[in-house]
């Protein structure tokens, strides 16, 4: 099977280049794996180039191994690189062995949970090793569709085209979006996860007005919301056989669906029940929402109420932090928060196969991350990408 090296150089704390001649190379070389291209990233974008013209010059009939060194950034622009790639034939199924050397790795962190004993270089190459063991375990990945429509414009103007982006990882709105937008500036600054918290508070006293549709997945056709009392997945209140459909209004703190992953960091489970769908059950996405006027202190939106919500936003993204713990967080009658009683869930954890967002504008101003309507469905398993994994008793 060919194997193609990639890694990107200013990946995390941009130590892939040393990582992958100290290790993993080394590694390949005592196993007998001899790489066919060992590249490094040269820009954005360069990861998906690199392995559609790989593809594109060979027949291409046997599987692609690539042992990809990068955060999950990097693995983003490849599934939808080559999702956009033009190619006469299909790809072959693509196995991937990553290597964790970019800032959060929620991926490889979700695959390979780790602990604290854990050496860090052998932790690094769990995944290299199963892929060079005798008998390598992987795991397909589920792929999540988003389709960013423009904004309205009134004709004559032409809208420009819908965006679409393939997801494997994560697709949000609200709070996660912003992180994730405004954490890019602090890059050069923070090399570290330390950035993702100095940007939650720059953005955590923001509400995002919008009106939500849930889809139910394939399986169950109900959307499930969990239910912190029974400890597990149960029917949505408003979601039948006969109407399945769930409509929520706004306005929203906190809006985030994953897929394949339990966690964004290795320390942070924001959907912590993920990784306890079987694998060949039909594809889900579990979606963390944050909804102010669950609040039983809630009475009108102003900055102060903002203010004093975040301090509660705070508490759940603290208590994501604690395991997972945020998902048994509910509002005592004081509007305190407690893990304790039957009052409200401050989080609404829901296990879905789609969700659209159809941004309202509001009094107050909202985030640009946020200000497109935004449509993310899970597809059914695409066969093509496979992780190597050893097996997670
Ligand atoms: N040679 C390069 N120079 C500049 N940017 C690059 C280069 N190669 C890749 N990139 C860009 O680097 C960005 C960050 O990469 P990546 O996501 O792998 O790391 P990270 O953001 O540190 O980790 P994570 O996504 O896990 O938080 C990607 O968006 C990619 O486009």
């Amino acid at each position: 099977m060919p194997v193609l090296v990639i890694y990107n150089p200013v990946s995390g704390d941009r130590s892939a280049e040393a990582f992958f001649d100290e290790h993993v190379l080394p590694l390949l070389a005592q196993h007998g794996v001899t790489p066919d291209k060992v590249i490094a990233t040269e820009s954005s974008g360069h990861v998906g180039s690199i392995v559609a013209d790989y593809l594109l010059s060979t027949v291409h009939a046997q599987p692609l191994s690539i042992v990809l060194g990068s955060g999950d950034g990097t693995l983003h622009e490849l599934i939808n690189e080559l999702n956009n790639a033009p190619s006469s034939k299909p790809f072959p199924r693509i196995h991937l062995a990553l290597v964790p050397c970019g800032t959060a790795n929620a991926l490889y962190s979700s695959l390979f949970p780790p602990s604290s004993q854990e050496d860090p270089v052998e932790y690094k190459l769990k995944s290299v090793k199963a892929f060079v063991s005798a008998d390598p375990h992987s795991v397909p990945l589920n792929l999540a569709v988003n389709v960013l429509s423009p904004p309205h414009v009134r004709p004559p103007a032409q809208a420009p085209p819908k965006q679409v982006s393939i997801s494997a990882v994560v697709a949000s709105t609200s709070l996660h979006a912003s992180i994730l937008h405004d954490s890019e500036a602090l890059r050069a600054s923070d090399p570290t996860i330390e950035r993702f918290k100095t940007a939650a508070y720059q953005n955590i006293a923001r509400w995002y007005y919008a009106s939500v549709k849930l889809f139910p997945r394939k399986g169950p056709e109900v959307v499930e919301v969990y239910d912190p009392t029974a400890g597990a997945f149960v029917p949505h209140e408003s979601s039948t056989e006969d109407e399945p459909i769930v409509d929520l209004i706004g306005p929203f703190s906190y809006f985030l669906s994953t897929v394949n992953v339990d966690r964004l960091e290795p320390a942070f489970r924001i959907t912590p029940k993920a990784k306890e769908l079987e694998e060949g059950t039909p594809a889900a996405l579990d979606l963390v929402m944050v909804r102010p006027m669950r609040d039983p202190f809630y009475t009108m939106d102003s900055e102060e109420t903002r203010k004093a919500f975040a301090e509660k936003v705070g508490k759940v993204l603290g208590a994501a932090y604690q395991d997972g713990a945020h998902i048994n967080l509910r509002y005592a009658e004081d509007g305190s928060i407690t893990t304790e009683g039957d009052g409200p869930t401050v989080v609404e954890y829901v296990r879905c196969g789609g969700w659209e967002w159809e941004p309202v504008s509001s009094l107050l101003p909202a985030m640009k991350p946020c200000a497109n309507p935004l449509r993310c469905r899970t597809t059914s398993t695409i066969e093509r990408i496979f992780c190597a994994r050893t097996e997670i008793s």
